[in-house]
């Protein structure tokens, strides 16, 4: 039988349009598998939050801080995030020391607080801290044995509650300080460096840190990388491996220098010269009166030494609404009479000299806040900061309680005196100039979180802060998946061009297509 003319050109151009749909289907079927298993590989897996509590038992009150991060991400800087934060009612623990139950009996509320905002079924595994400052260093020179005992009723406390105890004790000055100084650079992101300058650790270049200023109501810290390494002075030097950077830092801490304790050694000095119960001070409004018992008043291991006996049980202080008074009577807190080192603050403490920009915080920026000093970008220069207290003091006390309804009574009858503390801590104390001033920001959070010891403590014992870099990816997920794509697509197309052109498929030989 004769086949039909054309037939077999007609069987040989189906062949190759075969080849090119077979392939083709081929192509898509890999470029969307690629697609799938990069993207489901690499999905992110369903968040894991983690959560910490801190409480920071001040002297004046205490605070109890929630902080929570993403568990994957624990070792990288600036995930933790403050999510709550809780006053405790009444005085700071130390002011329980005639009635130590109600120490332990004061943190109920912000304990009931904190497991309302961790989730119940992580209770269990949430670590809980306590850290005493300067109240309870006070407290415990004044009587060890008390301290202790209030110390191990907050103990208690805080083991019979759903979280992890992890201890609460005393800590340093030295630790407060350094703490600091860790929350806010954490915070600020001076520890962070880029991805992909990693690879290139000479050229990387890393943020400069920033000083940290702490004003507690019994003592204040300073703490600063100084532009000289060596340090003069053993007991103000630490040193820190974080991120895989290297720092010496500067810190010091002054007890009894917190305001409300300077306020006691300054009324302790007046009353040396003191004939009877009735006290002038600049350093409150015309027309505010307040008692002072005198035994409160010499019960502080800060006033001790000036105790005298005196015939009167009560300190009657009249104000007078005078911020130049005020600033010398201050000032003679600070002995700038000798120095056993090339340079100090004050009291022979050494300090080198100023350096960078600092963040200074807590009382700080309570009061500069309040007197409107702390504006966010920089802060009002010296010169201005000067003539708002001035203005300030002078106002009679009626005139400034009508202003302020909403403020608590001794909180504002005190600015004066704290605004006025604050410029001659920062000008004749630590030696702050007109212009190193315009380096001071007074902040009182960054971004959701509180500026203060608590954070870095916790960043440090549950080891959040690695000395070393952690290898970090050079893309975010989504720049890995194009990459991979794109880069696939491209070797797929080379390959198919290769194929055409080498290995010229009869498809494509003229006369054929
Ligand atoms: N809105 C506010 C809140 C607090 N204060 C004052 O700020 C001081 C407390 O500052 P804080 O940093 O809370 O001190 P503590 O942590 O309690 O004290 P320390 O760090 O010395 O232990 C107290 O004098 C308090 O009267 C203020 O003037 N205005
Ligand atoms: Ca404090």
């Amino acid at each position: 039988m004769d086949e039909p003319k054309g037939a077999k050109p007609k069987m040989a151009s189906t062949k190759p349009k075969m080849a090119v749909l077979i392939l083709g289907f081929l192509f898509v079927l890999a470029v969307i598998a690629l697609i799938t298993v990069a993207v489901t590989q690499n999905q992110r897996l369903p968040k894991n939050i983690k959560y910490g509590i801190v409480l920071d038992a001040g002297s004046s009150h205490t605070n109890l801080y929630v902080y929570t991060w993403p568990a994957e991400k624990e070792n990288d800087t600036g995930v933790v995030q403050q999510v709550e934060v809780c006053k405790v009612e009444g005085p700071g623990i130390s002011g329980y020391s005639q009635a130590v139950q109600n120490a332990s009996r004061s943190l109920q509320h912000c304990l009931e607080r904190a497991q309302e905002v961790v989730p119940q079924q992580q209770h269990q595994e949430t670590p809980v801290y306590l850290g005493a400052t300067a109240g309870m260093r006070l407290l415990s020179l004044e009587n060890r044995h008390v301290a202790m005992e209030v110390l191990s009723a907050v103990e208690n406390r805080l083991r019979s509650s759903p979280f992890n105890f992890q201890g609460a004790r005393i800590i340093t000055g030295q630790e407060e300080g350094a703490y600091g100084w860790i929350t806010i650079n954490y915070l600020l992101g001076s520890f962070k460096q880029s991805g992909w300058l990693n690879f290139l650790p000479k050229l990387t270049s890393i943020k400069e840190t920033v000083g940290a200023l702490d004003l507690g109501g019994a003592s204040t810290q300073i703490t600063f990388v100084p532009e000289q390494e060596q340090s003069e002075s053993q007991e103000n030097s630490l040193h820190f491996r974080l991120y895989g950077k290297s720092y010496n830092v500067y810190t010091h801490s002054f007890l009894c220098y917190g305001k409300d304790q300077a306020l006691r050694m300054k009324l302790v000095r007046d009353l040396q010269n003191a004939e009877t119960a009735r006290l002038q001070d600049p350093c409150f409004h015309t027309g505010y009166e307040r008692n002072v018992s005198i035994r409160d008043l010499y019960a502080s291991p800060c006033t001790a030494n000036y105790k005298q006996s005196l015939a009167f049980p009560q300190l009657h202080v009249v104000g007078s609404g005078d911020y130049q008074a005020c600033q010398t009577r201050i000032e003679e807190l600070f002995n700038k009479t000798s120095c056993p080192y090339s340079k100090c603050s004050f009291n022979g403490i050494f300090q080198p000299p100023l350096q960078g920009h600092f963040g200074a915080f807590s009382a700080f920026y309570f009061v500069m806040n309040f007197l409107n000093l702390s504006a966010d970008s920089s802060p009002a220069p010296l010169n201005s900061a000067i003539s708002t207290m001035k203005n300030f003091c002078s106002r009679p006390w009626s005139e400034v309680k009508a202003a302020y309804p909403q403020v608590k009574e001794k909180y504002l009858s005190e600015y004066c005196f704290s605004g006025t503390y604050i410029i001659s801590l920062l000008k004749t104390g630590y030696e702050f100039s007109l212009e190193t001033w315009q380096q001071i920001q007074f902040l009182g959070k960054i971004g959701s979180s509180d500026a203060g010891w608590t954070l870095g403590y916790m960043l440090n014992l549950t080891n959040m802060i690695p000395a070393e870099q952690p290898l970090m990816r050079p893309l975010s997920h989504a720049g890995y998946v194009g990459l991979m794509v794109l880069s696939s697509l491209v070797l797929v197309g080379a390959l198919l061009l290769g194929w055409c052109i080498f290995r010229k498929p009869r498809c494509l030989r003229k006369g054929i297509v």
